[in-house]
């Protein structure tokens, strides 16, 4: 029987290690654990198919291969090469079977070389995990393409299969298919998957179409101080929904929106109250006006896929959002997600660092324009090359290629503002820019309570960073990059932050602790090596 422990088969190569797939119910076949190695594999793989409800001829389609070489596979007939078994776990979804042993993942990052060439800039997480719960409302097939690889879309899609939901990976790995039952099994939620996100609270809007009374965990995420949820409940209190919370759960009760027409004033430009209240909206008959809505880039993600799914959406791109609903929403829609803006500016931190001449290529410049202002004025010299649009139609990209520049500290703070402002997901690769500028820059975090303690942490490469107090640091530049060995703090862009540092620092560098970044940016290291990073990944 499969236990929680790592399951170890010795095969072919030095040692693989089996990631433990979730316990099954007493009376369903377990996995065989005699036998060869192959048997052993084949079993594991047996299960997991049908863990994810799938039957050999699926499977096979999946692989692009036939239903007698899945059946040969799981008998442990078949020989299994590196290539067969990293298809296997990207069909199975589930990272099935993984070189060395398990634990914590670390960087080694020996720095202080300028990058080259050129990246392409990926999908954004936070398009990603709208869409994904805005599939919710369709009864048809939604297939969302460019999917980013990442931490946080396998979390919303846990939970998602876990309700019953069919998600299925194309065989290139980066669109996905989604089709939503009739009937939602809500008691079924995995709770565990749906802690570790904050996007969770996602599913309330959608959800408030499908059931009179729902429960849901409490929404997670980074480590960032108190996020609030009460917008959130403001603003689906006007389409009927009641919101409890109470040991560790939200517990929802719908009743039938009261007016036929409503206008939503929110509290706070937030982005995902925007998204909730737009996916409330959708379905809901009647008008419904949103005013103070966040225009940010996912927002707008959201309001192109609903547009195709038949809402009528005005105002996109603004605060205020008219949306005619429509009870019932039944269209097969492809939708391709944008390039995010926050990996973009990642990118370009790296190399700004490190003195790189490097192009970042597919920027969504619409939401860098604030920063690329702010970063001339600091004496960054870059080009862009013409504008051209993002596959959704509407985004408009460019390649921005970098010089290596002598940066000196803007004459104003550094501050976050909704879009079109700066963007508070872009403000700590700022505390990074500033500490290889001249002079003394401060930025201040007026939105989250405990982001901007962990910038601290970047003292330890040598930086001069001053705490002035929780929302404000004092960054003073130009720094003497130092290696250090550095633990990763709990919130994704501080763990980048920190990587990023290493990069500009001569010698070797160890981050510990650097899963947090498969959250939110795919195969983040390779990328980088590619560009000329030294960065080793390796485990206890
Ligand atoms: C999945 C997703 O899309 N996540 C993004 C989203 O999170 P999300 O929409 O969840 O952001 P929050 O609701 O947590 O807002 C961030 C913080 O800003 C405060 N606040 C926000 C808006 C406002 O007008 N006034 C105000 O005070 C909130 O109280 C909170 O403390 O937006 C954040 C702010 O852009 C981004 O950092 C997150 O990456
Ligand atoms: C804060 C972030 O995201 P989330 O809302 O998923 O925690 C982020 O992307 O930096």
């Amino acid at each position: 029987m499969v236990s929680q422990a790592y399951l170890t088969c010795e095969i072919a190569w030095p040692i693989v290690t089996v990631t433990p797939l979730p316990l099954e119910p007493a009376d369903t076949p377990q996995p065989e654990t005699e036998g060869t190695a192959m048997q052993r594999v084949g079993a594991l793989v047996r299960d997991a198919r049908r863990h994810r409800g799938l039957t050999q001829a699926q499977l096979a389609e999946r692989l692009g291969t036939s239903q007698s070489a899945v059946a040969r596979i799981e008998q442990g007939g078949q020989n299994l090469t590196l290539d067969l078994l990293d298809r296997l776990s990207q069909a199975l979804d589930s990272e099935l079977i993984t070189l060395g042993p398990a634990g914590p993942t670390h960087l080694r990052v020996t720095g202080g070389t300028p990058l080259q060439g050129s990246v392409t800039v990926k999908s954004s997480k936070n398009a990603a995990v709208a869409l994904l719960c805005a599939a919710l409302l369709n009864r048809g097939r939604t297939t969302l393409r460019n999917v980013a690889r990442i931490v946080e879309v396998e979390r919303i899609l846990d939970v998602l299969r876990s309700i019953g939901v069919s998600a299925v990976w194309n065989t290139a790995g980066h669109d996905l298919t989604l089709v939503v039952p009739d009937s939602l099994d809500l008691a079924g939620i995995d709770a565990d998957a749906a802690r570790r996100t904050r996007s969770i609270i996602m599913f309330l809007g959608p959800l408030l179409h499908r059931a009179d009374s729902f429960r849901l965990p409490y929404a997670g995420g980074c480590d960032l101080g108190t996020r609030t949820v009460e917008p959130h409940m403001i603003a689906l209190r006007r389409f009927g929904l009641e919101v409890e919370a109470h040991a560790g759960e939200y517990r929802a009760s719908v009743s039938p929106p009261t007016t036929a027409d409503r206008t939503i004033v929110l509290t706070e430009r937030g982005d995902t109250v925007t998204e909730n209240a737009l996916l409330a909206a959708a379905r809901t008959d009647g008008t419904t006006t949103i005013r103070n809505a966040s225009s940010n880039y996912m927002v707008q993600d959201l309001v192109l896929y609903l547009q195709l799914l038949g809402v009528d959406i005005e105002g996109l791109g603004t605060t205020t959002l008219v949306v005619r609903g429509r009870p019932v929403l039944d269209a097969d829609v492809d939708y391709t997600i944008s390039e995010d803006p926050v990996e973009a500016m990642s990118l370009l931190t790296a190399g700004i660092v490190t003195r790189s001449e490097l192009t970042v290529c597919r920027a969504p410049i619409e939401f860098l324009e604030i920063e690329l202002a702010v970063l001339t004025e600091m004496g960054l010299r870059y080009s862009l090359s013409p504008e051209y649009r993002a596959a959704n139609g509407h985004t408009r990209l460019a390649d921005i290629t970098l010089e290596p520049s002598d940066l000196r500290a803007p004459i104003d703070k550094v501050h976050p503002m909704p879009f079109p402002g700066l963007n508070i997901d872009h403000l700590p690769f700022f505390a990074v820019i500033a500490a290889a500028a001249t002079g003394s820059t401060l930025i201040h975090d007026w939105v989250y309570d405990n982001r901007a303690i962990h910038l601290s942490d970047l003292t330890r490469l040598g930086a001069d960073v001053r705490l002035l107090d929780p929302h404000r640091v004092l960054v003073t530049g130009p720094t003497r990059w130092r290696a250090a060995e550095v633990v990763c703090p709990p919130a994704l862009r501080p763990a980048v932050c920190l990587l990023l540092g290493m990069l500009a620092a001569k010698g070797t560098s160890v981050l510990r602790n650097v899963d947090i970044i498969a959250r939110g940016y795919e195969h983040l290291y390779e990328r980088l090596v590619e560009m000329g990073a030294t960065i080793e990944v390796f485990r206890d």
